[in-house]
């Protein structure tokens, strides 16, 4: 039997390493599914994965997080396809119009706050967001919302007599309780809607495991640490490439004094790799599981607290629920 993974957003950066690492690791048991928005990019990732590895079993799926109706029709799709599904991984997401403050860098860089400004970017980004086509706030959108849609969507596939699961979102160690709101869940009226989305993912799966381990599904939530993917390039759209590469050496010194400063897409995806071997029964709902590396470059996962309740997730997914049943209404009177 072979073991079917879903990767979201896997065309880029952690998603593409994390599908590279799972290759290398067993080609000829694995069907890899790549859920992308952009087909193009999604070529290029299956074509470059197929050169390295001739026989793995790569399929492309058309995906947009941000959208309800694409979300839907995928997940048809899957279901089509597939008779059950043994890792989902939610990777897909954005930070748009990163804003970073560079006042706020300098005087955090002479305080005592330093490592966790260098591990969280607390207190120096905020981001603008825009709102979909559908009415929704597009970070909690593509973030959060059409995951949690394609989880409920994919029900059948991932609850099964006799058989785990394993749902694992890319999280952040950026979700901060404080810019969460359960008022205002897509956040409409903050200027941090990534940390937000992020918050709510931890909750979210908090609330899935309450729900869905006795059905066999279980969910996770990791950090890949600071990776410089194109999500981090666009925090200093003034800095090109090439400067960054240049800085290469200051961000490996930084490294000795925080490993959360992974670096490469490969050392981000190691605690998404570390739960892809675990038995899902033995993993703790309430932490996070971090992929760190140290200053001599060795990877390891480490489980840390969340600052999460259980009163709070059950409000979330309340809230989602109903989100859901409304958003979905609207789609069907559209198609009458
Ligand atoms: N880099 C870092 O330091 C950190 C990253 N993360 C998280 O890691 C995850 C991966 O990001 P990373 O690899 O860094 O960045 P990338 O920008 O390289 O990857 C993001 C991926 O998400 C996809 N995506 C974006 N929007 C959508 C959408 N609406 N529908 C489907 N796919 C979409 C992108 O595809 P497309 O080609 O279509 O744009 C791309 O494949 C994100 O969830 C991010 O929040 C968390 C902590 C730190
Ligand atoms: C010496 C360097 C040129 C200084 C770089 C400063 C900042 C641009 C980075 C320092 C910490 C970084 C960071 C993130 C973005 C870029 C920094 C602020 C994140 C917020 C990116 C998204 C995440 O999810 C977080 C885990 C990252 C935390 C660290």
């Amino acid at each position: 039997m072979t073991t079917v993974v879903l990767v979201t957003g896997a065309n880029s950066g952690i998603g593409l390493a994390l599908c590279e690492r799972l290759l290398s690791q067993d080609v000829d048991g694995l069907q890899l599914c790549l859920a992308c928005r952009n087909m193009r990019r999604a070529q290029a990732a299956r074509c470059a994965l197929l050169t390295s590895f001739p026989t793995a079993q790569v399929a492309l799926l058309q995906l947009d997080t941000s959208s309800v109706s694409s979300v839907i029709s995928a997940a048809r799709e899957v279901k089509v396809r597939y008779n059950r599904l043994d890792y989902l991984y939610l990777n897909a997401g954005i930070m748009p119009n990163p804003q970073f403050d560079v006042k706020a860098f300098f005087k955090g860089l002479f305080s005592s706050n330093v490592i966790t400004m260098f591990a969280t970017g607390e207190g120096i980004l905020t981001q603008k967001d825009d709102v979909t086509s559908e009415g929704l706030r597009e970070v909690f959108a593509t973030n959060l919302f059409g995951h949690f849609l394609l989880i409920r969507e994919l029900e059948p596939l991932l609850c099964h007599e006799a058989l785990t699961s394993q749902v694992i979102w890319t999280s952040s160690s950026n979700a901060h309780r404080s810019a969460f709101n359960l008022e205002d869940i897509q956040h409409f009226r903050g200027n941090q809607p990534y940390s937000s989305s992020k918050y709510a993912s931890d909750l979210l799966s908090l609330a899935l495991n309450t729900r869905y381990n006795k059905q066999g599904l279980y969910s996770s939530v990791i950090c890949p640490g600071f990776v410089m993917t194109s999500l981090t390039y666009s925090v200093l759209p003034a800095f090109p490439a090439l400067l960054w590469t240049l800085l290469m050496p200051l961000l490996w010194f930084i490294r000795f004094f925080t490993n959360t400063f992974t670096l490469t897409p490969y050392n981000g995806a190691e605690a998404l790799m570390w739960l892809f071997g675990q038995s899902p029964e033995s993993l703790d709902p309430k932490v996070k599981y971090h992929s760190l590396t140290s200053g001599l470059g060795n990877n390891y996962t480490q489980a840390r607290k969340m600052d999460i309740d259980l009163e709070t997730s059950e409000a979330l997914y309340a809230k989602l629920l109903q989100l859901e049943s409304d958003l979905k209404m609207k789609l069907e009177e559209k198609q009458i």
